[in-house]
């Protein structure tokens, strides 16, 4: 499906976006495995978010939509052997952390997805949970799926993470709640800890020293309600949207806050963004507040690669920003975008290109020159966050987006909102 966005003067009004996709995906894991009925509050109903919802019901957890919310049946420590291969979409985030969970437990699962997800490193999993005892095959050695587990009698392990990645260091934490010793995953850089904060929640094993994270064998623990705050990168392409739309001034509730997720604040007001937040609420372990955003003028900055992993998610739309800045902005450490949905560093510079913005592009680096957006035609290489960064960064002079849908991976109503915030609806 195409849109046509047309050329947009401002953006005004108040937006709660939908519910944390990473917080959904573990809410609903730890609900399932947890003892007794449970509530997620605020859950993500998108594309990604569904799928875990399946996966955790064809491994025994009832699991039902109960208005906005889910009620969850937990099946306890011990999943039900699947009937069929487990479908994990477009999700890396579903397959690597549900490959953890598989690893302790004595079934046979084969986790498949997507045509992009069969394309994803899952050899960053199956090197450490093969490590900590879980039989796992898979296409070229393991290293992609469809991906085959027989798990069970695992032992603990000390891993070096050797990249900075949240999605890892939750499989290997999971399957350390079935592990005989101590299980420890030292991290190269801070990424984001949701998985940390949401075992505290659930009262399973969790010590922090420095950048080592330690867990145990988990004892049977009771289910209990979670609230989902919404989610940071889903109002990332409102931020920027307001900022880079003249007249702009829009307020967005209820959105996560976590320190491990906000590096694209840090960058926008280093850019000269128009920018205030305040956190006003803990929500079971997650900080959540307002963000308003007004539109700005922008100058170009080098980035500090240390940020990078802190808003791995919303390169993208920080390109976007870049576009409409004064002069040239530098974003390193990309590496690890090379390996998303789509090639998203290859895709951001050719969605520039197409849109008029001179770009210089390395295997781990973009260089962005502003000011020169046009109209014209963006291509999501059916990557969520690309289809939804480029509606942004054409918003101004009007853009048309081939294959929106993609946006219902994580962001359903993107389009509705947007043109709620625009004024034609
Ligand atoms: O743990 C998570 O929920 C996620 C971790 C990140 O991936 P990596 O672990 O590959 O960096 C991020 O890009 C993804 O959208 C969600
Ligand atoms: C990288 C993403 O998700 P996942 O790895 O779960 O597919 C994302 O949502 O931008």
């Amino acid at each position: 499906m195409e849109r046509l966005i047309p050329p947009t003067p401002s953006l005004k009004g108040t937006l709660r976006v939908p519910g944390d996709k990473s917080v959904t995906h573990r809410g609903l894991m730890l609900g399932a495995l947890a003892q007794g009925e449970s509530t997620l509050y605020y859950p993500l109903k998108a594309g990604d978010t569904l799928s875990t919802a399946q996966v955790m019901r064809q491994l025994g957890a009832e699991i039902a939509e109960q208005g906005e919310h889910f009620h969850i049946k937990g099946v306890g420590l011990r999943l039900q052997e699947p009937t069929d291969v487990l479908d994990c979409g477009n999700a890396g985030t579903l397959m690597r952390l549900v490959a953890g969970l598989l690893s302790g437990q004595e079934i046979f699962t084969v986790l498949t997805g997507d045509a992009s997800l069969r394309r994803r490193p899952m050899g960053r999993v199956t090197t450490p949970l093969r490590q900590m005892g879980a039989r796992i095959e898979g296409r070229e050695g393991g290293k992609l799926a469809p991906l085959a587990i027989r798990g069970g009698g695992l032992r603990g392990i000390h891993y070096e993470l050797p990249v900075a990645s949240a999605q890892v260091k939750s499989a290997v934490l999971l399957a350390g709640l079935f592990a005989e010793e101590d299980t420890e995953v030292v991290e190269p850089a801070p990424t984001r800890d949701h998985t940390e904060r949401v075992f505290r929640h659930y009262g399973l094993p969790i010590e922090l020293e420095g950048n080592l994270i330690r867990t145990r064998r988990a004892e049977p623990f009771a289910a209990r309600d979670l609230i989902v705050p919404g989610d940071f990168s889903s109002a990332a392409f409102f931020i920027v949207a307001a900022l880079i739309t003249p007249e702009s001034d829009i307020t967005l509730e209820g959105v996560g806050l976590n320190p491990t997720r906000t590096g694209l604040l840090t960058v926008l007001k280093e850019m000269g963004a128009n920018l205030s937040w305040e956190v006003t609420e803990g929500q079971d372990g997650e900080p959540v507040g307002s963000i308003r955003a007004r539109s700005s003028r922008l100058k170009g900055v080098s980035v500090d690669p240390r940020l990078i992993p802190l808003m791995v998610d919303e390169v993208p739309v920080l390109a976007a920003a870049a576009a409409w800045a004064e002069g040239e902005t530098y974003i390193p450490n990309l590496e690890e975008l090379r390996v998303k949905e789509s090639d998203r560093v290859a895709a951001i510079a050719h969605n520039l290109q197409n849109l008029g913005v001179p770009v210089e592009v390395g295997h781990d680096w973009l260089k962005v020159r502003g000011g020169s957006v046009q109209s014209g035609v963006v291509e999501p290489f059916h990557d969520h966050r690309i289809a939804m960064a480029f509606a942004v960064c054409g918003l101004p002079k009007g853009v048309v987006v081939q294959d929106a849908e993609w946006a219902s991976i994580s962001f359903p109503s993107f389009w509705e909102e947007l043109e709620r915030l625009t004024g034609k609806v």
